[in-house]
């Protein structure tokens, strides 16, 4: 394993016991040096940078993009980006699918449940272990998403990755995971999430293995902090909950390979060096993570049951206000209080497609069947809600004040159907009899009102 080197690695993490250190804040403008003096102070690009640094900027956004949207990174590297990369030859990764991707033998009308996608000891790394599940958009066109879920159980060795395609959200389920990366190291666990920006170079390497986990592809414009109108200016994720690394760098020199996802291909190229060479760094442009315990749900607190959006963690816009390419949203242990109302979610039909995954726990409206590791789809326009036991139980209960403890499940919600991939439909777990679990739902209408 190569060792990231950084001077602020020395100082104590007041997050969480282990080397990797952060900076609070979502979006802040960071700046941050692992040997002193690396980082110029009142220009971007001097004449010479100390230490015989190259200036380079990321941009993830374009250079004229709306104050508040912009986005970019200056780095101060060992070399030049243009050195990390060479000649690029097609590779095969069969499992990572981008849209459109539509296999006509699959129906992707219906809903869907899947059991996890069992644990395993093959050789898997971040690229090779990626299984897509459903995509929606157009990766060209830098709309819609893709989901998936990822084992690892191997690190990666002199190898390295970065999607021209996406921004990676990262919502491990088991085991740990750190992410080496250009612009220093995030180490992730289960409850937690990671947001690895387009283009940014990494290398993953498994902490605990075997990891498990999903990851929601993002062809489109960033996650952001939602609004939080009336709610106003506090609960929901806070800014100061989200975690920058500071600057590690690497002069690691080997024969290394970069993998590099665009347009939906992979492309292999080889160079001679670790390209994690950035000692210093400014911008806005970066990885953060978010303890997703942090994360401050608000409810109903007397009758009915909100929306959904209540619990967004992030929104990536689609363009058209109000309507998301991707929400995330989290559903996590909380009080219910609601009087004289069906507390679990209702039945519905949405124009948004609603993948779901379990990251520990039971989740209210699916007592059985939707098990941590497992997912499921409600595919846009199609009716879903709770199961028989979860509707009786809960038409039937003592309207007290309960905690929901023991439960974090997520939704990446879109406004493009999600096309399932082959892996989906045929070689992942597929729960054959989901639908089955609204088929004792009776009539109880017999033109008489009253209780039933
Ligand atoms: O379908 C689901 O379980 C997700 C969901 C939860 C909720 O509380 C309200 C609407 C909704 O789609
Ligand atoms: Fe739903």
């Amino acid at each position: 394993m190569n060792e990231l080197t950084t001077a602020a690695r020395a100082k104590p993490d007041a997050t969480k016991a282990g080397p990797a250190s952060y900076m609070p804040g979502f979006g802040n403008d960071f700046e941050t040096e692992a040997l002193p003096g690396a980082l110029p102070q009142g220009q971007n690009s001097p004449q010479k940078c100390n230490y015989g640094l190259y200036a380079e900027q990321l941009s993830g956004t374009a250079f004229t993009a709306p104050r508040g949207q912009n986005e970019r990174t200056w780095c101060y590297r060992i070399r030049p980006s243009v050195k990390h990369t060479g000649r690029f030859e097609k590779i095969d990764v069969p499992y990572w699918k981008s849209a459109p991707n539509v296999d006509p033998d699959v129906i992707s009308l219906g809903q869907y449940r899947w059991d996890p996608v069992p644990m395993t000891d093959v050789d898997l790394t971040w690229i090779t272990g990626m299984r897509t599940m459903t995509t929606a958009g157009d990766v060209n066109t830098q709309v819609g998403m893709a989901a998936h879920v990822y084992l690892v159980t191997r690190s990666m060795q002199d190898e390295y990755f970065f999607s021209a395609d996406s921004e990676l959200l990262v919502v491990p389920q088991a085991g740990r995971l750190r992410f080496a990366t250009e612009l220093g190291v995030i180490d992730l666990e289960p409850k937690e999430i990671a947001i690895l920006p387009r283009g940014l170079v990494y290398r993953v390497e498994v902490l605990e293995g075997p990891a498990r986990g999903f990851v929601c592809e993002n062809y489109g414009q960033k996650f952001d902090l939602p609004g939080r109108g009336p709610i106003g200016a506090n609960c929901m994720a806070n800014p100061r909950d989200f975690k920058t690394p500071v600057a590690a760098f690497e002069d690691h020199e080997a024969e290394s390979t970069v993998v590099v996802k665009w347009c939906g291909a992979f492309h292999a190229t080889k160079i001679g060096h670790s390209p994690l060479d950035v000692v210093a760094w400014h911008g806005n442009y970066a990885p953060c993570k978010y303890d997703l315990r942090t994360y401050s749900p608000v409810g109903a607190i007397l009758f009915d049951h909100p929306d959904p959006s209540i619990f967004t963690v992030l929104t990536a816009p689609s363009g058209q206000p109000g309507t998301a390419n991707i929400d995330f949203v989290l559903f996590r242990e909380r009080w219910m209080v609601a009087e004289h109302s069906f507390r679990p979610p209702w039945y519905h039909k949405n124009i948004m497609s609603e993948l779901m995954g379990n990251i520990y726990g039971v989740y209210d409206a699916k007592p059985q069947g939707f098990v941590p590791g497992g997912m499921s789809l409600h595919n846009m326009m199609l009716p879903h809600g709770p199961d028989r036991d979860a509707f009786e139980g809960a038409s039937n209960a003592d309207l007290k004040a309960e905690k929901l403890d023991e439960t974090m499940s997520f939704m990446f919600e879109t406004r493009f159907p999600q096309h399932l991939t082959t892996f989906a439909a045929s070689e992942a777990p597929l729960q054959d009899n989901y639908i089955d679990c609204w088929d004792s739902l009776e009539k109880k209408f017999d033109g008489t009102p009253g209780e039933k």
